[in-house]
């Protein structure tokens, strides 16, 4: 069971993390070895950054973690994703790139969750121990997508296989049915999943079926779960819905964006966040009727903070041209450019 626990003023016991004294600071699970900060707020899928040859440039990392801090506001990420290629690296490369996030990282970000789904138990098993090594705050899985679980229990126990390789960490699920093509309800698996993964700590949902989504919500009241939302677009609607957090792409630029939205829900300022939906709405079906894609979120990272992210690994291809000057007018006339030498004037009324 969870528990929150307290620290006094004048307690000189080990230390829990940094959070300030005295204030509630973690969620405890005493299936964990070591106490865990409930995840929420916004997760960005980072990109995997790569050079012109396609190997990975580990080399802009590091700013990177600092323009998440200190441009947009955002001190979680969820690496090897969708976003991040995840299923078009090594092993050994999703390994060297787990450890550069976490290492720069280190007293900058507040969590690291590591992606380590595969279709081999054995890999995404050994990159579940390495994630334990290196000290990310936890895993995440999705369905393995070429021979396929059938059914919610053939599924979990592939699950439980990968997290008990990391007993320590935090287990998430990762549900992206349009992606892996398997479509088991996450609202089926979150029943009883306790018993079978005693790490399992949340959701990360990328769907729009609201029903299934307020279902797991609905059910699991009881429980600390972390319910995170994987349809930037549509964000909103998932809080509502109960969503504690979200992970996604578009957070590595429209953070801080996304951020008012969620202050504005939190004051029950519900037109104000709904006027912001709208404009990231305005974005990005702008630009998923151009054909938007990881591909696509390199572009625009590369174009919004100025550090390049390279073009994506084959299969996928890099974005045109034309995508990113039409990406970028877009941009500015939303004011979703944070530089001003960039800016125009020409506005629609989103800032
Ligand atoms: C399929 C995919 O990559 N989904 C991302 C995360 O789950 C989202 O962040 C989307 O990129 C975003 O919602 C735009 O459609
Ligand atoms: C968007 C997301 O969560 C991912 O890239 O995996």
């Amino acid at each position: 069971m969870t528990t929150v626990i307290y620290r006094s003023e004048n307690e000189s016991t080990e230390k829990v993390n940094n959070s300030s004294r005295g204030a509630p600071l973690t969620f405890f699970s005493s299936s964990m070895a070591s106490p865990k900060k409930k995840l929420q707020g916004l997760v960005a899928a980072t990109i995997t950054p790569m050079t012109e040859h396609g190997e990975i440039n580990f080399s802009v990392i590091g700013q990177y973690v600092d323009y998440l801090v200190e441009e947009q506001g955002v001190k979680n990420i969820f690496v090897n994703g969708t976003t991040g290629e995840g299923l078009s690296l090594s092993v050994s490369e999703r390994r060297r790139v787990a450890e550069e996030w976490v290492t720069k990282g280190r007293n900058k970000l507040d969590q690291v969750v590591i992606h380590v789904g595969a279709l081999s138990l054995k890999e995404s098993q050994e990159l579940a121990r390495h994630a334990a090594e290196i000290g990310a705050d936890g895993i995440a899985v999705i369905a393995p997508f070429f021979l396929k679980p059938w059914n919610k229990d053939v599924l979990i126990n592939f699950l439980k296989e990968v997290a008990a390789a990391a007993p320590a960490l935090p287990f998430y699920y990762y549900h992206i049915p349009a992606l892996t093509g398997v479509k088991i309800r996450a609202e089926e698996l979150l029943d009883g999943i306790q018993d079978k993964i005693p790490t399992f700590q949340g959701l990360k949902f990328s769907d729009t079926d609201l029903l299934d989504f307020g279902q797991c919500v609905d059910q699991n009241r009881q429980r600390q779960f972390a319910f995170l939302f994987g349809v930037d677009e549509q964000l909103l609607s998932a809080l509502v819905m109960g969503a504690t957090g979200a992970v996604g792409s578009t957070y590595n630029y429209l953070g801080k964006k996304t951020s008012q939205m969620l202050e504005a829900f939190e004051q029950k300022d519900f037109s104000s966040a709904l006027n912001h939906q709208f404009c990231i709405q305005r974005f990005i079906n702008f630009v998923l009727k151009l054909g938007f894609g990881v591909s696509q979120t390199k572009a625009i990272m590369t174009l919004v903070s100025g550090i390049p992210m390279g073009p994506p690994r084959p299969p996928l291809q890099k974005a045109s041209g034309e995508f990113i000057d039409n990406a970028k007018a877009k941009l500015k006339s939303l004011d979703f450019l944070l530089s001003t030498d960039l800016k125009d004037g020409n506005f629609e009324s989103c800032s």
